[in-house]
């Protein structure tokens, strides 16, 4: 595996590649890897000759008061299991070489309505700076293809309509959530949690699989549901941000006459703010 943190390196590799006809499938993150990470890249590796993942801890996607500084960083591990699955190309670039005139002077990619929603409404410009790296990235990487985690749903929703939007030649590929055997999503943040937290933020999880049930059963009071799904994350010691019942394919509210749906919660542990979501398909 190359390690790269050049933009004219990883540009010389991914033009020979090119040249050689072959395809490159690409696993954007922001590191301290973890089985989630490691199953985009298996799909990744079941979709292209070439893989190249990117770790960048990006300060365009974090507000002032969030975890930047304190987001892990752990890159001899990451490389050595990234390694073990025989990626090609690890791309490492510092904030200096992605935003060499610093952020104010950036210029920005928004997806406009669904960025101010959900999370967007309690992380102001975080997908201003998800969508602009990722467009960035995919400027340099030119993948055939490219895995995102379905557990950020709403950011692969952002993203799918983004290359969309701007014909990017990428196929975008969405990846189940792994989990842990409690459920909870895997996710690098869960390390800022001790073992009992852990099992706490399970609340998520099982409340989000109790209200798939209840639709499944009929159930179509959206509101009430969610409020009492609120209650329950609350009993268990955690702070709700949202949850919300939508339509799975447009993200706006659940109507009576939806069938496909995703429920998506926002959680916060302490300082630790937790997502996660299910699917729910009535026949
Ligand atoms: N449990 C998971 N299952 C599948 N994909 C995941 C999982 N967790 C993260 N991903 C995906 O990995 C990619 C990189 O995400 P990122 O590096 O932010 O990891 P993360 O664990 O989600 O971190 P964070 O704690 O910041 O949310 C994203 O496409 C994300 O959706
Ligand atoms: C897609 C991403 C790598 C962009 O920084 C990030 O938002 C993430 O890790 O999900
Ligand atoms: N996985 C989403 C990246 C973030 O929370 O900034």
């Amino acid at each position: 595996m190359q390690t790269i943190n050049q933009i004219t390196a990883l540009r010389a590799q991914i033009s020979d590649w090119k040249k050689q006809g072959l395809t490159i499938g690409f696993v954007p993150t922001m590191g301290n890897l973890h089985q989630g990470h490691l199953s985009l890249v298996e799909a990744a590796k079941a979709q292209a000759d070439k893989i190249v993942v990117s770790i960048f801890v990006n300060p365009m996607q974090f507000g002032q008061n969030e975890d930047l500084d304190a987001y892990p960083r752990t890159l001899t591990d990451d490389s050595q299991a990234l390694q073990a699955l025989d990626v090609d190309l690890l791309f490492t670039p510092t904030p200096d070489i992605i935003y060499p005139k610093g952020l104010a002077k950036q210029t920005w990619v928004e997806v406009p309505e669904l960025s101010n929603l959900y999370c967007g409404d309690s992380r102001p410009g975080h997908f201003q700076g998800v969508t602009t790296i990722v467009n960035k990235l995919f400027n340099l990487v030119q993948p055939d293809v490219a895995c995102f985690g379905e557990k950020d749903f709403q950011q692969l929703a952002l993203i799918k309509i983004m290359v969309e939007d701007l014909s990017i030649p990428v196929t975008v590929i969405g990846v189940p959530t792994v989990r842990e055997k409690s459920g909870l999503a895997k996710s690098s943040r869960n390390g800022y949690l001790s073992a009992k937290e852990k099992q706490q933020a399970a609340v998520i999880y099982q409340t989000l699989t109790q209200l798939k049930t209840e639709l499944e059963q009929g159930n179509k009071n959206f509101e009430q549901l969610s409020e009492q799904a609120q209650q329950k994350v609350k009993a268990a010691g955690l702070m709700p941000d949202y949850l919300r019942v939508l339509n799975r394919d447009t993200l706006q509210a659940a109507t009576q006459h939806t069938r496909a749906f995703v429920i998506i919660a926002a959680a916060y542990l302490g300082k630790t703010r937790l997502i996660d979501n299910i699917q729910v398909e009535l026949n």
